[in-house]
């Protein structure tokens, strides 16, 4: 590579921790972010629910209706499972930026190295590393670590796999509260109902310890464009949801818990009664934080719209049918306002989408 776009590159990708102040490009104002109050976890927290619970599925349904995410407990995910995801991505972050930078995301590429690809949308700077993993992350591992990339791969490939298991399973339990049977309504639920064809991406999120937690942002406030995400955040607390009316909301790491939020296909498929959940990701001043997000939606080919059980003629549909890729393209144009774009009606109670009211997207 050039020594100038190499040199380009690194200012672009500083190794944060050789930073003892924060850079003003790093520093934002509350006007770059949306401006609602912070609350302690103790004023109103999301709901955590035990897979185990007979109620298992009507929690959920009242979760996703009034929140939008809750955690989950015994939800079949080992704590060793955790703990090597945790580890490989820790020592992923770990490599020295210019090894790092050897499986950098290309420009029009998505998995890989690089900032938050929502950078592009705020005039400051996220205090945050990403790696992105689509498919096999076979090729990008073997340039991370040319000699011992395997072991590496095979926790990524068991953790998508045990990943696949339980959003299979969340799918059906959020559907199953909506008056959905995947087996009967859902076509691409496949004969055993488990969504074999789902598709999914890995992105492991790392926010250093920061000189000034106060002013910086580790990843603004953004809806995910999925079916639903299932996070796992290390004992580092960070991640905080907006609910309507109150504020952000902390959610506090509770031990072997998986953060899930509802996203903007599900949104779409429940029609509006399940809205996709707004967060954002705070940074600390001691301790640096990990997360690894499963973002799961459906099969590439396949329309989400909303489901015919939820129509009817007080019920219009508000959002026309979409593929996933077509409406990652939305979002990457629109980012916050992407499911505006995709509503075809106004929802007869006149109430807009919940992550509508954002004033964070910024053009030039
Ligand atoms: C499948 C995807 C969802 C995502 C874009 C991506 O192609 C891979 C990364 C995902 C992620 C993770 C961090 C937040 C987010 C908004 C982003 O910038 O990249 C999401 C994207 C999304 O859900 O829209
Ligand atoms: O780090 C977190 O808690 C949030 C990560 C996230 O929102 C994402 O990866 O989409
Ligand atoms: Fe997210």
């Amino acid at each position: 590579m050039p020594s100038r776009l190499s040199d380009a590159i690194i200012r672009l990708h500083p190794d944060f921790t050789s930073l003892q102040e924060l850079p003003e490009s790093y520093a934002w104002n509350q006007r770059d972010d949306i401006d609602y109050p912070s609350f302690d976890s103790s004023a109103e927290s999301v709901p955590i629910i035990d897979l185990n619970d007979p109620n298992a599925l009507q929690n959920i349904g009242h979760a996703c209706r009034t929140w939008g995410v809750f955690q989950v407990i015994n939800h079949g995910v080992s704590t060793s499972l955790l703990d090597m995801v945790e580890s490989t991505s820790r020592t992923l972050f770990s490599l020295p930026v210019n090894q790092k930078l050897k499986a950098a995301r290309s420009p029009d590429g998505v998995s890989g190295y690089g900032f938050a690809r929502i950078s592009s949308f705020f005039s400051k700077l996220m205090w945050s590393e990403g790696f992105t993993i689509v498919g096999s992350p076979d090729e990008h591992f073997r340039q991370l670590w040319p000699h011992d990339y395997t072991n590496h791969c095979d926790v990524i490939k068991g953790y998508k796999q045990e990943m696949k298991k339980l959003a299979g399973r969340l799918m059906c339990l959020m559907l199953g509260s909506l008056g959905i049977t995947a087996k009967q309504d859902i076509k691409w639920a496949g004969p055993k109902s488990d969504f074999k064809e789902a598709s999914a991406a890995l992105q492991l999120n790392y926010y250093p310890a920061c000189p000034d937690p106060d002013r910086a942002m580790g990843l603004a406030a953004h809806t995910d464009s999925t079916l639903l995400t299932i996070l796992y955040q290390n004992s580092t607390s960070g991640l905080q949801v907006l609910k309507e009316g109150v504020g952000w909301i902390k959610v506090s790491p509770v031990p072997d818990g998986l953060v899930i939020n509802v996203g903007d296909l599900m949104h779409i498929l429940s029609n509006g009664s399940y809205p996709s959940v707004l967060h954002r990701a705070m940074v600390n001043r001691t301790r640096h934080r990990l997360s690894i997000a499963y973002l799961y939606g459906p099969p590439s080919s396949v329309k989400i719209s909303p489901h015919p059980k939820l129509v009817g003629p007080t019920h219009p549909p508000l959002y026309r049918p979409i593929t996933w890729n077509e409406y990652l393209d939305t979002k990457a144009k629109y980012f916050n306002k992407a499911l505006s774009w995709v509503r075809v009606c106004v929802p007869l109670n006149g109430l807009v989408d919940v992550n509508e009211h954002n004033n964070s997207v910024k053009v030039g």
